[in-house]
């Protein structure tokens, strides 16, 4: 096979190969990968690695926390909270860093989990837009007794971080979330950039965008936006990076990939996305499709060889 690439095994001819066949209508675009209709795949349906790793490793052990879960999920936009076990990560790192100051950017209703570690004199701030879900959240730190480690901002995440820059709490910050619109990603990060410490940590939410960054089909402004972000921070010598994949049951793509981006002054931040940090350069990322008589599976080619699309012939 022409331009083949030898992996665990398997023969893929190059993504190159096949991106003509866009235009040949060979095949219908990619839809997302890895649901649990598309178990028949030889490799483990991702989606059910997700659930045992909740199951597992994060169960919503915390009563209060689960009542949260259960609320939000009859709320618009529920979909947005993060699983239990990506939260429980939050929680690790907040805790191994000893963080005393955060700041999350797109709240929603959840997360408390990672910030009971605070200490009585740590500090959350918390940056929401829409009061309905911030009102919520603060309804629930206050039955977790966090309240006083909360300072619940509403309004626009922007306004509140340059408030912050403007009242001197530059470099004052240990921790960082970032979860909210993500056309605002590199304007976010560049004012966490001075909010938060040397040797902190920034943690940013869907790098990958449910794989659509890797998927050369798909060209709307969101994963555009976050294209450029992820092409920015490989080449920014401000940060070392790093990357993480973690399944997402509630996501419902299975898998669900983190990064961690330090920065070269040991700040350190954290992405979260979907997929393989590999996807995020477009010289390194080697990404390779199969077919089978129907379908046709777009792969990166990293340690578990992750199918990140999938489509149908035509
Ligand atoms: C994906 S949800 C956050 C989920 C939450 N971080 C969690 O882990 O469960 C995104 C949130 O960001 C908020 N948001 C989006 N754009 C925002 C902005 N420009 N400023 C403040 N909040 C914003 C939305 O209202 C929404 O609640």
């Amino acid at each position: 096979m022409t331009g083949a690439v030898i992996h665990g095994g398997w023969s893929f001819p190059q993504l190159s190969s096949f991106v003509p066949n866009r235009f040949g209508a060979h095949y219908t675009p990619f839809t997302r990968a890895n649901r649990r209709s598309f178990g028949q795949q030889k490799s483990f349906p991702l989606t059910y690695l997700g659930d045992r790793a909740v199951t597992i490793s994060a169960s919503d052990h915390n009563h209060i926390l689960k009542q949260l879960r259960e609320e939000t999920a009859t709320m618009h936009g529920s979909q947005m909270q993060v699983s239990p076990d990506q939260a429980q990560l939050l929680a690790m790192l907040v805790q191994i860093l000893g963080a005393k100051r955060c700041i999350e950017v797109g709240v929603y209703t959840v997360r408390i989990l990672a910030y009971t570690f605070l200490p009585e004199s740590g500090i959350l701030v918390a940056c929401e837009r829409d009061k309905n879900a911030l009102e919520v959240a603060k309804r629930y730190y206050d039955r977790a007794g966090v309240s006083h480690k909360v300072d619940a901002r509403h309004g626009l995440a922007v306004d509140t971080l340059n408030s912050m820059i403007e009242n001197g709490e530059s470099c004052s910050n240990d921790f960082a979330f970032v979860d909210a619109d993500k056309r605002m990603y590199q304007e976010y990060f560049e004012l966490l950039l001075k909010l938060v410490r040397a040797g902190g940590v920034i943690v940013i939410d869907n790098v990958l965008w449910y794989g659509k960054v890797a998927d050369p089909l798909v060209d709307d402004e969101t994963t555009k936006s976050i294209r450029s972000f992820n092409r920015a921070l490989m080449d920014d010598m401000r940060v070392s990076i790093s990357m993480a994949n973690t399944p997402s049951r509630f996501m419902g793509h299975g898998v669900h990939a983190w990064s961690v981006l330090p920065v070269t002054e040991c700040l350190n931040v954290l992405q979260f996305g979907f997929g393989d940090r590999s996807q995020l350069n477009g010289k390194k990322a080697n990404l390779q499709y199969t077919t089978s008589q129907n379908t046709c599976s777009l792969y990166l080619q990293n340690s578990c060889s992750q199918r990140i699309g999938h489509g149908y012939k035509t």
